[in-house]
């Protein structure tokens, strides 16, 4: 098959909220890259969001969705939604790049991948981590060796910034899950014999959703992950990589790391380690915050990213171009096997923690 490795392609962005605001900078800035429409629960937010980052079409979600002229639909609206939002794309044939996280469980999630793979379209659940250098260069150290045989990791991701709004499995949880599974799974993904939750525990918001949750999980080969995720209080936010050898660490933040850090034990009965080697990934430097003529008090204003490293988003949609260009239904960086894994980790602990 021949592929059009410059051949243009249109956005649409659902949601005109923060996320869409750092990613709609990121696509602007993309090579051969159009964002073409915004959706919209309403016109309002539609023109506002459309004015602002000069988008010619600004209509509903449904219209974004069905437009003839848009390649990829990219997800951006509350996680309880994205489920419906991916539905309402697929029913239009449009590729999706869905923020996290994409459905509630791995079997939600599952009948998403399966439509999207019945009618041949690419469907990428946004865990951007899984896009940075970084990360494959610390499945790299593990696979030469270096720290030895890999027998735990850790991850921790609390924040104090959400609590009662969603559950804090989906909104940080999530990025602590796809850590372990990457750094303690190896290459195929094991069906069957995946993960196994070994202790769970939560507290919830009063309006029922978890706010806090820890988790044990035993992973196949006898390593052990664990992790810690809040929306109510603050974390280091970063992850370690634990070996017979060595140690990586993942400092904050960890989810989008751009600097890994690697130290080995040196000495007989683990009396010395080295000097740590650290590894660095500067974000993409062509991608800068872009300024607007915002109308607000002060004129014109540079907006900015609201989260950290979100240059970072670059990798995920130029990946998304890519697969999109090259009509491929899964990327190789974060297969749907390991997206509905992932998810089934999150069901499970769900599951332990509310028993
Ligand atoms: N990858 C990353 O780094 C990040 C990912 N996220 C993920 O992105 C998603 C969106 O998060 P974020 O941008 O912070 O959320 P916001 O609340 O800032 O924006 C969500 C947007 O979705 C639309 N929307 C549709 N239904 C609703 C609803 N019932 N309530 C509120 N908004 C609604 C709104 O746009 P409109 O009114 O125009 O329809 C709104 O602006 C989440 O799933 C989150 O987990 C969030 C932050 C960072
Ligand atoms: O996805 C996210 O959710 C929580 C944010 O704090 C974080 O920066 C972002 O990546």
């Amino acid at each position: 098959m021949t592929t059009n490795t410059s051949r243009n392609i249109n956005w649409a962005i659902l949601g005109t909220g923060s996320i869409a605001n750092d990613m709609v900078q990121i696509l602007k800035q993309l090579p051969n890259t159009t964002v073409l429409a915004v959706g919209s629960r309403t016109p309002e937010s539609a023109n506002r969001f459309g004015q602002k980052w000069d988008i010619p079409r600004c209509v509903s979600y449904e219209e974004a969705c069905s437009d003839a002229d848009i390649d990829v639909v990219y997800i951006a609206t509350p996680s309880v939604r994205h489920p419906d939002d991916c539905k309402m794309a697929l029913k239009y044939g449009k590729a999706i790049l869905c923020e996290k996280s994409m459905a509630p469980d791995h079997l939600v999630a599952q009948s998403i991948l399966d439509k999207a793979k019945s009618i041949n379209v690419l469907c990428v659940h946004g865990v951007w981590s899984r896009f940075f250098p970084a990360m494959a260069k610390i499945r790299q150290i593990i696979q030469s060796g270096d720290i030895g045989e890999v027998r735990s990791a850790r991850a921790s991701f609390c924040q104090n910034d959400g609590a009662g709004c969603c559950s804090a499995l989906a909104e940080t949880g999530i990025y602590c899950a796809q850590f372990l599974q990457w750094v303690l799974e190896d290459d195929e993904v094991t069906g069957g014999n995946g993960p196994i939750v070994k202790g769970a525990t939560q507290t919830l918001h009063e309006n029922g959703f978890d706010e806090h949750v820890t988790a044990i999980i035993e992973f196949p080969g006898k390593k052990i992950g664990t992790f810690e995720c809040s929306l109510a209080h603050t974390s280091e936010r970063s992850a370690t990589v634990y070996g017979t050898k060595g140690v990586i660490d993942v400092c904050f933040p960890f989810w989008c790391p751009t600097q890994v850090k690697v130290t080995k034990m040196t000495g007989l009965g683990s009396q010395q380690w080295s000097e740590p080697e650290v590894h660095n990934f500067p974000l993409p430097s062509d991608i800068l915050p872009l300024m607007t003529s915002d109308t607000g008090e002060g004129g014109c204003t540079k907006p900015g990213f609201n989260f950290v490293n979100s240059q970072g988003l670059a990798y995920e949609a130029a990946e998304v171009n890519r697969c999109v260009r090259e009509g491929l239904i899964q990327t190789s960086l974060f297969s749907s096997a390991q997206c509905v894994e992932i998810l089934r980790l999150i069901s499970d602990i769900r599951e332990y923690a509310s028993k």
